[in-house]
């Protein structure tokens, strides 16, 4: 331990602290792969009275020094960094969507990466392959397809999970959805429930999926669609951090139950509400034949530092 409480070993570490719609993250370029922090580092970087504090701890790599990075390469050699990702406990997550947006704006500031507005490169994650094209006032990330966690379940029932949390009457149904990272969203019927909503202890769901899961608490907008524009508003409770201002991944995933939910007659462009702001979500034909889910949304740093 040093002098500042935080681990001896992360003494020297330069960072930088960056936020995507107010979910923050401490970002470290680790060019060789040699500071690969440890869950008890990342959760005492992260802790918001002792270390810097964040939601998330973003290690920027090259993706040859990581054994998921180098099996990308092996299909997609343009592949050139790989996003490690961590939640504020030290828990590895396979994806984040707000993440992935502050990531390439870190790279582009440390002058590790160049990319003009409208130019695209391909970032590794957990989660597979990840499109990040620069575009006005932010970024926007292929997210690949999504599915839902129980398909037989959501596409009987259009709910497949039963969710409780502090502030509701009665445990509510949930649809599970896969967006790389595990989520399961809840809809409500009034802002005012979305607000009496306590998101201080993680909700109950059940069944869990087998690695935990996020869970989204939205209010489809009445009416629905503005100028052609699906309209949500959600809180987020993350796992392995608790609630958050924003969760990109949960706002694909929130559109894709709200879609699903509305029927045929549902638009693919949507604007999703967050304490933190709002991101764009489009459903958009992959080229595999399999839909995809865009993300967008701004990706700004706030800070530089060295942790002492
Ligand atoms: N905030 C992120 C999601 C971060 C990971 C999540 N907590 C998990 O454990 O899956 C986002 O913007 O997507």
């Amino acid at each position: 331990m040093s002098a500042s409480g935080l681990p001896a070993s992360l003494a020297g570490l330069p960072f930088a602290k960056g936020h995507g719609t107010g979910n923050d993250f401490v970002l470290i370029a680790d060019v060789d792969g040699s500071r690969n922090l440890t869950a008890d580092e990342v959760a005492a970087v992260c802790d918001r009275h002792r270390g810097v504090g964040a939601d998330g701890f973003i290690r920027a790599v090259r993706s040859e020094f990581v054994a998921e990075g180098r099996a990308l390469l092996e299909t997609a050699p343009e592949a050139e960094w790989f996003m490690d990702y961590r939640n504020s406990d030290g828990s590895v997550s396979e994806m984040c969507g707000n993440g992935v947006r502050v990531f390439v704006h870190f790279l582009l500031e440390e002058h590790l990466l160049e990319l003009g507005e409208g130019e695209s490169l391909a970032i590794g994650t957990r989660a597979g392959l990840k499109t990040v094209s620069r575009i006005s006032g932010g970024y926007a990330v292929d997210m690949g397809p999504w599915e839902f966690i129980y398909p037989d379940h959501a596409a009987a029932k259009a709910m497949d999970a039963v969710v409780n949390a502090g502030g509701l009457e009665v445990p509510r149904p949930g649809l599970s959805v896969n967006m790389g990272n595990p989520h399961t969203v809840v809809a409500l019927a009034e802002l005012s429930e979305l607000a009496g909503t306590n998101l201080t202890a993680p909700p109950s769901v059940q069944p869990e999926p087998e690695h935990g899961t996020n869970v989204e608490f939205v209010v489809p907008a009445e009416p629905l669609v503005e100028d052609g524009v699906g309209l949500v508003t959600m809180r987020v409770h993350e796992r392995g951090v608790g609630e958050t201002l924003s969760c990109g991944t949960g706002a694909c995933a929130a559109a894709v139950a709200v879609r699903f939910w509305a029927g045929a007659q549902a638009p693919d462009s949507w604007a999703v509400t967050v304490p933190g702001g709002v991101v764009g979500v489009r459903f958009l034909a992959g080229p595999e034949g399999r839909e995809h889910v865009e993300l967008s949304g701004p990706a700004v740093l706030v800070a530089r530092g060295m942790l002492l």
